[in-house]
């Protein structure tokens, strides 16, 4: 029994919107991530899992059980949601004590030890009396995550569990995730719509768009060859077009747009340099010339080049940095150099 979840051929359906055809298995030290724009479905299969949906063809099988037609309560999931529902006439140190006393573990030596951990670790000490109605979104975010670490759930899902903490906290908080996953072999799944995050977070990442998984992949072949353009695009692709392969001689080439720009030989060619903008650490530069480009530099190498607009330039790419799928090609960023 390798898979700690497995879901198969779910199909749910929401108003007027539906989960289609989600295939896919969790190991047992996977740390799953969800990720996909706004309004794709991600809340709903995360909220399928945890038995708030009735699927309406497909299962969900855990360690080796059918838990598709389980209530919630039944499936011994740990869950911490985006909102961070708190229990408003508890304390928050009874409200982090609350799912652990369900299942009878608040006098578990252990569990009393691993509360304090918790507690210190996500800097609640000073809160432990207070009602959740006199903490920040952010402290509740932290105390609804506390709370399900600590019933030792075998597999605990995230729903934006971070989206109200300021960068230094989330990052601390992220790495607390990691730790805790990899120390105690926990099974997670975090739907997020921050890309940094899966990355960061992540040992597979789904993809999903308007309620279809798009790829499922390891964050690094998600990164490096995202398998069609939305991929692409949503990973930051900046350099995505249309193109025709042709092998005439044994070797490859790409003609994109109007001409035919790209061979495995090395490539060079004029453009004119539309706008530049500044963004934070980079320079964009957006290029006319046989199509549309977009060329990054790093903020360091920008002073020397003494660049402006009207100006021309050469452009070449790496031929080893294009990801070509099966109907589209992107173009990494890293391969557009000047
Ligand atoms: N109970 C429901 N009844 C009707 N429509 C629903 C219901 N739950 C979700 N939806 C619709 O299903 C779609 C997917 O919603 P979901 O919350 O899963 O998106 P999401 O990817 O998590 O988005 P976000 O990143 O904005 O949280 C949305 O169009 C939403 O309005």
């Amino acid at each position: 029994m390798n898979n700690l979840l497995t879901v198969r051929n779910l199909h749910v359906k929401a108003g007027n919107f539906a989960l289609q055809n989600i295939n896919f298995n969790l190991k047992h030290n996977d740390y799953m991530v969800i990720l996909g724009p706004t309004g794709c479905g991600k809340t709903l299969l995360l909220e399928s899992i945890a038995g708030h949906h009735t699927p309406n063809k497909g299962a969900i099988i855990m360690q080796g059980k059918d838990i598709t037609k389980l209530p919630p309560e039944k499936r011994q999931l740990g869950f911490a949601y985006q909102d961070n529902p708190l229990y408003p006439f508890l304390s928050v140190r009874e409200n982090i004590l609350f799912g652990a006393r369900a299942r009878k573990l608040e006098s578990d030596k252990q569990t009393l030890r691993y509360m304090e951990q918790l507690i210190e670790t996500m800097g609640l000490t000073h809160l432990l009396e207070r009602p959740p109605h006199f903490l920040s979104g952010g402290e509740r975010q932290r105390v609804s995550l506390a709370r399900a670490l600590l019933t030792r759930p075998a597999l605990l899902l995230l729903d934006e569990p971070l989206s109200a903490l300021d960068p230094q906290t989330r990052l601390l908080i992220q790495n607390l995730l990691k730790e805790i996953h990899h120390k105690e072999k926990l099974g997670i799944i975090h739907v997020t719509h921050d890309f940094t995050e899966a990355m960061h977070l992540g040992t597979q990442i789904i993809l999903i768009k308007n309620g279809q998984i798009e790829q499922v992949d390891t964050p690094r072949d998600l990164f490096f060859r995202p398998a069609t353009p939305f991929a692409a695009q949503f990973l930051g692709r900046k350099n995505i077009t249309s193109h025709k392969t042709r092998q005439p001689t044994g070797q490859a080439s790409l003609k994109c747009h109007d001409g035919q720009i790209i061979r495995s030989s090395p490539n060079c060619w004029p453009v004119f340099v539309d706008s530049i903008s500044f963004n934070g650490s980079y320079v964009e530069i957006l290029c006319s010339g046989n199509g549309y480009w977009k060329v990054i530099i790093p903020l360091t190498k920008w002073q020397d080049l003494n660049l402006a607009r009207g100006d021309t330039l050469q452009l070449s790419i790496n031929p080893e940095d294009i990801n070509i799928s099966s109907s589209e090609s992107h173009m990494e960023q890293p391969g557009v150099s000047l």
